[in-house]
């Protein structure tokens, strides 16, 4: 076993990252000798790792090469109050960083209580060795003990949630809970429930495998009525998915348990939930409005109702991975007969207390609920709104999809453009017409991870667009819609406002983003078209192909983007006609987003 000789010093003077820091500090108290296991380490790098003999500094260097992939996983000092539990960890230096597995299986993972304090260890103090598959680190330093887990304790107790709760419901498919629970348990203790709530992992209806008998056995009926093809909204002009019927059942099955047990209060988790670690869940013990549903988390659709400095009354929400109910909740959820006439759960709960932008659902639901929620989220939820996809199961990528709460800076700092984050775009636009603009918004990793992420996922579609077919994958599909959305509200619309000088607002629930791949034996070109969008905006993400282009007839105009990360952008319809030349050789990749106002 070889010891580590190299420079560690993961001392980091940010107050954030109290959390890991102190953990390992910690543990590392605790037991002089720490083991930890390199074994997803060599999961995830398994093809890189030429050898599993090489020392740790060498895996340093190895690792080193790799960085650009793996630095959103650098988790940022003030990221790491979000941060989910890492499966690798990582001490830094100045120079160079070392990653350190957390094996969701092993059982460090329960050594990783969230804990408050602040520690720094010097260099001197640590020592690692790694014999190929364990690293050995040691501490040689007297810490004062005491003082810190007083006050860790304190500051815990401080934080506690203390809400009288009889049960936690935790919906999970089985193979999601199979793979986490040591994650599930994980996040399960920022709350610090008190020991007589009762735990309850509630196996999820696979929504893939329920068959109409199962549906007519258990009397549930789907809401037949929910397609409606000429809408424009994504989410209501098409069939609900399998998924979704899953998760709304799992959902009422869940009240139903509840109800027939007599929990009086219940919080409901869907298992892919994520506590914001320094959430003060006692500010939830006070609350003095009257409720049925508290939110916990949730995606904000319209403006809310400001209560109090913590309380809101929600407008329309999306998402239900975080919610408590008390009895008058349950019994109104039951009320409803939800289960004859199934929709998505999230739009049938905020059909109970706002208004659903659907008739048809509001005069399916007549019930109201009185819901209240946090001002600020307590709980995200890790595959954000996305998560109808199995995104999490098959990912290439992980950095690409670390892009909620927090991570999101650091997210943007991996994949777009410094100039466009600084606001600085100007350095940067070119303007082909008064209306065509263009500017390097991504970087080529960007491009690079999402064209790996789609030919890895592999669902493309040659029938999405009747009039004009092109071999096309949503991005919802790819579990990047939602990022995609957010990066073109916060960088892209403001620099079309400004440069066009013209105001609109647009909808993100009626714009569609998606891949499209052009090869010379399928799909090669696209002919003469309008687009249905107010305004388009095309990423390049690859310049490996001869021909193409876009071509803009009534300006006379040919435009060959060939820098991976640059946009083009021209409004959809009317004035722009245009069309792409031919791919002769190789394959052509972009990304169209039709950006569409209200
Ligand atoms: O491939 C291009 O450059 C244009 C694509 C396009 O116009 C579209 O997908 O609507
Ligand atoms: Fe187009």
């Amino acid at each position: 076993m070889k010891k580590i000789e190299n420079k560690l010093d993961w001392v980091s003077q940010s107050s954030y990252e109290e959390n890991y820091l102190s953990t390992l500090k910690n543990f590392i108290l605790h037991n002089s000798k720490v083991k930890i296991s390199l074994q997803t380490v060599e999961d995830i790098f398994q093809q890189r790792l030429e050898s599993t003999n090489q020392n740790i500094i060498a895996l340093c260097d190895t690792l080193k090469e790799w960085e650009l992939e793996v630095d959103a996983m650098q988790i940022e000092h003030q990221h790491l109050e979000f941060a989910p539990l890492p499966s690798i960890l990582i001490f830094t230096d100045s120079e160079s960083s070392i990653f350190l597995n957390y094996d969701k299986k092993n059982q460090l993972v329960d050594l990783l209580d969230p804990v408050f304090g602040f520690y720094q260890i010097s260099l001197e103090d640590l020592k690692l060795s790694w014999d190929g598959t364990i690293v050995t680190a040691e501490s040689s330093s007297d810490i004062e003990e005491e003082d810190y887990s007083e006050k860790e304790k304190r500051y815990k107790l401080q934080r506690k949630m203390n809400m009288n709760l009889e049960a936690v419901y935790i919906i999970a498919l089985e193979g999601e809970k199979n793979k986490n629970i040591d994650l599930i348990k994980h996040h399960l203790s920022y709350f610090q429930l008190d020991n007589q709530v009762k735990v309850i992992v509630w196996d999820a209806v696979d929504g893939n495998k329920i068959s109409d008998d199962d549906l007519d056995l258990l009397g549930v009926k789907v809401y037949d009525k929910w397609k409606i093809t000429e809408s424009q909204s994504k989410w209501y002009n098409r069939e609900i998915t399998a998924g979704e019927l899953g998760c709304s059942l799992s959902h009422w099955m869940v009240w139903e348990d509840a109800f027939n047990k007599k929990y009086s209060k219940v919080l409901i988790l869907e298992e892919d939930f994520i506590p914001v670690i320094d959430a003060d869940f006692s500010l939830l013990n006070k609350c003095d409005f009257e409720w049925d549903l508290m939110y916990l988390g949730r995606t904000p659709k319209e403006k809310d109702k400001e209560l109090s400095n913590f309380w809101v009354k929600p407008g329309f929400s999306y998402c239900t991975h975080a919610y408590i109910l008390n009895n008058t909740g349950i019994e109104k959820l039951l009320k409803t007969r939800f289960c004859e006439k199934l929709i998505p759960v999230d739009e049938f709960l905020p059909a109970l207390y706002s208004n659903h932008p659907r008739n048809d659902i509001r005069d399916l639901f007549k019930e109201e609920i009185n819901a209240i929620a946090t001002y600020k989220n307590l709980v995200n939820q890790y595959s954000g709104h996305d998560s109808t996809t199995n995104i999490k199961q098959n990912v290439k990528h992980e950095s690409l999809y670390l892009n909620f709460g927090a991570f999101q800076k650091s997210w943007e700092k991996k994949y777009i453009n410094p100039v466009i984050i600084d606001g600085n775009e100007e350095l940067v636009i070119s303007k082909e017409e008064k209306y065509i603009l263009r500017f390097p918004l991504f970087n080529k990793l960007f491009c690079d991870h999402v064209i790996s992420e789609a030919e890895n996922i592999n669902k493309w579609m040659i029938d999405r667009h009747k009039n004009y077919p092109t071999n096309d994958m949503l991005l919802e599909v790819l579990g990047l819609n939602d990022i995609y959305n957010r990066i073109i509200n916060k960088y892209v619309l403001p620099i079309i406002l400004k440069q066009w000088k013209f105001k609109f607002v647009l909808n993100n629930s009626l714009s569609e983003n998606f891949i499209v791949r052009y090869k010379p034996d399928q799909q090669a070109y696209l002919a003469i078209h309008h687009d249905f969008s107010l305004v388009t905006m095309n990423l390049c993400l690859n310049n490996e192909f001869d021909g193409a282009g876009t071509v803009f007839p009534d300006y006379e105009k040919k435009i060959v983007l060939k820098e991976p990360g640059e946009v083009l952008i021209h409004p959809g319809r009317i004035s722009h006609r245009h069309g792409a030349l031919p791919v002769k050789d190789g394959k052509r990749y972009i990304i169209v987003s039709f950006l569409r106002d209200n």
